[in-house]
């Protein structure tokens, strides 16, 4: 079997030199990424074109020595998958028709979700064959809370009112909207693998916000079966979880959802760890905005960070995804601490 450290890492074994990837590895920073956007009307076009979604998957490993690739999709394809209309406006962001009370028994319903996101497979089988090796294929889909955040609310949003009012005024109907998400989450996430990826991460971008008991129900309950519900058909899959955000309930996270690794957003303390078991391999938590200014200000951190998960299984990774002022030296600068010290 050929080694493939981050794979590795996320089964728990710790690696001499913490092997890393870059959340939104593939984007906006980059000017080849820019240039093949530019060609494309839309954003979900580019997502759903396997030969361009494969090209913009490996940019950024041409560029940087990086262990893994991460799928070029986003998390948006689940509810376009299910019918509702999801559009991403210049400047803007995502922007959907907003689900209802009463829409929500009807997605999935017009067309097979797994037959829209085709061609989103088929770049995860044309990756699996261009990967050299020793690099992990990542796959991912957003996690059903996050996912309901921008299905109910029809855009992002600072605190998630929206979704946060309507799962307390509609329970039913929000318990049926996690119950579509769970479900599809799990068919695609098994999809991937049968495809050929090696680990998937679920993205819960917003598990801030909620409180405990809120938590429960709407991170842990839904993290929980999508974990189990994938390992009852592809067994012992391994499973990132990034609950950014989740801060005095990450413990619990860890311990109630079965992810094999977890990632930690930049406002954990490094010191939080502490309160982890030590077996538990941890990705994070550099504030992308380091990478922005780099300098002493990026070199220190990245020495802090490699001293504080010095003892158990580490990926190194930024706290939240790159944002697209990243100079690209930067970029290199980090990657070359990371293999050459
Ligand atoms: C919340 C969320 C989304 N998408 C995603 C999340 C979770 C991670 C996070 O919290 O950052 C995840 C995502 N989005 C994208 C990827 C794939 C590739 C990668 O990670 O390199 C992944 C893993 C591409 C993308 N998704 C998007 C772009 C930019 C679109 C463009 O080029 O016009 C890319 C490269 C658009 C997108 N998609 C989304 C938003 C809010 C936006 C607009 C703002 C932004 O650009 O970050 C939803």
């Amino acid at each position: 079997m050929t080694h493939k450290p981050l794979l590795a890492t996320v089964l728990g074994e710790k690696q001499k030199r913490p092997p890393i990837w870059i959340m939104r590895q593939a984007g906006r920073y980059l000017p080849e990424y820019r240039e093949i956007r530019a060609k494309t009307k839309n954003f979900l076009e580019l997502c759903y074109t396997p030969d361009l979604a494969t090209e913009v998957t490996l940019q950024p490993l041409r560029r940087f020595d990086l262990d893994a690739a991460i799928l070029f999709s986003d998390i948006l394809v689940i509810p376009d998958a299910l019918g509702q209309s999801v559009r991403f406006e210049q400047g803007e962001g995502p922007v959907l028709d907003p689900v209802s009370a009463e829409s929500i028994a009807g997605l999935g319903m017009k067309k097979d979700p797994l037959e829209h996101l085709a061609p989103v497979l088929e770049t995860v089988r044309r990756l699996r064959a261009a990967l050299a090796p020793e690099k992990t294929l990542i796959g991912f889909c957003g996690s059903p809370w996050t996912v309901a955040t921008y299905m109910i609310g029809g855009r992002g949003s600072s605190d998630q009112a929206a979704a946060r009012l309507f799962a307390l005024r509609h329970p039913e109907a929000f318990a049926a909207l996690l119950d579509v998400l769970v479900e599809t989450s799990i068919n695609y996430l098994v999809a991937q693998f049968e495809a050929g990826a090696d680990v998937v991460q679920l993205f819960e971008s917003w598990a801030l916000n909620l409180d405990d008991q809120a938590f429960t129900s709407h991170v842990i309950e839904p993290n929980r079966r999508i974990v189990d519900g994938v390992r009852a058909r592809v067994p012992n899959a391994p499973i990132i979880g990034f609950p950014r955000g989740a801060a005095g309930n990450l413990a619990r996270y860890a311990a109630e959802t079965g992810v094999n690794a977890m990632g930690i957003d930049y406002a954990t303390p490094l010191s939080f760890a502490g309160n982890l078991p030590k077996t538990l391999p941890l990705q994070g938590n550099l504030d992308p905005l380091r990478l922005v200014a780099g300098g002493r200000q990026l070199d220190d951190r990245i020495d802090a960070i490699l001293a504080a998960f010095a003892d158990r299984p580490h990926i190194f990774n930024l706290g939240h995804g790159i944002v697209p002022e990243t100079p690209i030296e930067h970029v290199a600068r980090l990657v070359d601490r990371l293999k050459n010290g």
